[in-house]
């Protein structure tokens, strides 16, 4: 497959989403609740809905379904678009509104996925708004949630019947799997279903991307393709891999979904942009456009922390994915160029940095030490002349490193230049002294020794002297 076909393609969690209820793989008794939920609306106990269950077991396939099966218009939003509480306000206005609602003709449905994504503190009022959303609108309201137990759900407990979706078994997932593979004419190896399964963890949407990893575009399915194409799946994405994800997302969310799944946070991730963008991109406009979005990023974080708006992060999070991974125009191959990536320059001068810093700050209380100043006359007044004298006399640089305990780190602080020949001396000298030290050692230890036996040996010799006096007598 070219790399173009490749662009275009579509995912195949999307190509082969269940059409209708019947295809999605067994939620029996979450799909009958949810029917008699629909069946009964307006008028059942509970206002709204919220599915809750693993990743990937079909909540919002089921809701898609229904909206596809019974005509209805889905109004589908994800966390991160209704993290803003106007945003819902927005929707409720309309949801309160029947008549724009009905006026296409058609019933509509309000989908907030993934309710649980709302942060407690940067998200606040979002959740009120949700509650005040269900309590006006005129028609169904459905969320999905991973953790029912998650504290900020609770207030939507009495206003929502919560539906669980359990995880889908091994069975499910071949049964979903097989499928593809006989609709994209795909010969798949039962051992390499069965790894990709075990990888997926019951997740339908993790095991159904990975098939189409290995399998799209090659006609068959192996094991050993599997194993060579698929790395451990980890619950958090190492930097690399959320950069390769951003690059080559074809769709916005996916992008997005990167960040929510990485081990980076949206600082880091600027820094890793910032250095990667022209190993991916190689045309100018793309660069150029990459960096115009992760500019304007940058310029949402800087008001973020000026207002404290955290409303902005959104904004700011978008453009560092989604619009990372829509700026290469001119050369879309280049989304899907292997390419190793850089650890942000930046990142570890800071690191050396902070290290240099630590250092100078352990000389400067040696200095204050031993010649009784304050730290800060060390650090700036002391160290410069030390320094100049470390750059023009390495000799006299290192006795008086070896005087004041300097550790080799601190002489290649101090040193510039002749880093090479303080060491060396200072490695001389100290050989020698620890040598004399040594030495004096063991002549005290050997000292105190006599020590302790001459009294024994007098003892004797006075003995022997009063025998003999005594015999003479
Ligand atoms: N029970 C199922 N039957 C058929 N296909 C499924 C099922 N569950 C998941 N899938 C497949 O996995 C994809 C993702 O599923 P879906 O979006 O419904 O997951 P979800 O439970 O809402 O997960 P999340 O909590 O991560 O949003 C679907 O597009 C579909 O292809």
């Amino acid at each position: 497959m070219s790399q173009n076909q490749n662009l275009n393609r579509i995912p195949w969690v999307i190509k082969y989403r269940p059409r209708k209820v019947d295809d999605v793989v067994n939620q029996e008794e979450a799909k009958a609740k949810v029917l008699e939920w629909f069946k009964k609306w307006p008028n059942t106990q509970k206002k709204a809905l919220l599915l809750y269950g693993p990743p990937g077991c079909g909540k919002t396939s089921l809701v898609e379904a229904i909206a596809n099966e019974f005509g209805y218009e889905l109004i589908e939003m994800n966390a991160s678009d209704f993290r803003r509480k106007e945003d819902i306000e927005r929707i409720a206005l309309r949801a309160s509104t029947a008549q724009s609602l009905f006026s296409s003709g058609k019933n509509k449905i309000v989908l907030l996925d993934e309710v649980d994504g709302i942060a407690a503190k940067e998200d606040a009022g979002a959740l009120d708004a949700i509650k005040h959303l269900i309590e006006v609108a005129r028609i169904p309201i459905i969320m999905t949630a991973n953790n029912p137990w998650d504290q900020k759900l609770r207030p939507l407990r009495e206003l929502a019947e919560f539906v669980q979706f359990k995880k889908l078994g091994k069975r499910d997932l071949m049964k979903l799997l097989m499928h593809v593979c006989s609709s994209e004419n795909l010969k798949c190896d039962e051992d390499a279903l069965d790894y990709i399964i075990e990888r997926a963890e019951g997740d339908a949407r993790a095991a159904i991307n990975d098939l189409q990893a290995v399998g799209e575009g090659f006609g068959e399915v192996t094991l050993e393709r599997a194993k060579t194409l698929l790395r451990p799946r980890d619950k958090e994405r190492d930097p690399f891999e959320t950069l390769r994800t951003i690059f080559s997302a074809s769709y916005a969310w996916q992008a997005k979904n990167a960040l929510n799944q990485s081990q980076l946070d949206y600082d880091q991730l600027k820094l890793w942009l910032e250095e990667n963008i022209p190993l991916q991109y190689t045309n100018q406009n793309d660069i150029a456009k990459a960096y115009e979005f992760l500019s304007k990023a940058d310029v949402y974080l800087g008001r973020i922390v000026r207002s404290g708006d955290w409303d902005l992060l959104s904004y700011s999070i978008d453009l560092m994915t989604a619009g990372i991974a829509v700026a290469a125009k001119n050369n879309p191959k280049d989304k899907f160029k292997w390419v190793k990536y850089n650890f942000p320059q930046r990142l570890l001068m800071l690191s050396k940095l902070k290290e240099v810093r630590d250092i100078r700050d352990d000389v400067a209380k040696i200095i204050s030490q031993n010649i009784h100043v304050s730290t800060s006359i060390a650090k700036n007044d002391v160290i410069p002349i030390l320094r100049a004298i470390f750059s023009s006399n390495p000799e006299y640089a290192a006795r008086i490193a070896l005087a004041l305990g300097l550790s080799e780190k601190m002489i290649e602080l101090l040193a510039g230049t002749n880093k090479a020949a303080i060491i060396s001396y200072y490695r001389k000298y100290k050989e020698a002294m620890e040598k004399e030290a040594r030495a004096r050692l063991e002549e005290t230890i050997h000292r105190e020794k006599n020590k302790k036996e001459k009294p024994k040996h007098e003892e004797k010799k006075e003995k022997r002297d009063l025998l003999s006096f005594s015999k003479k007598s």
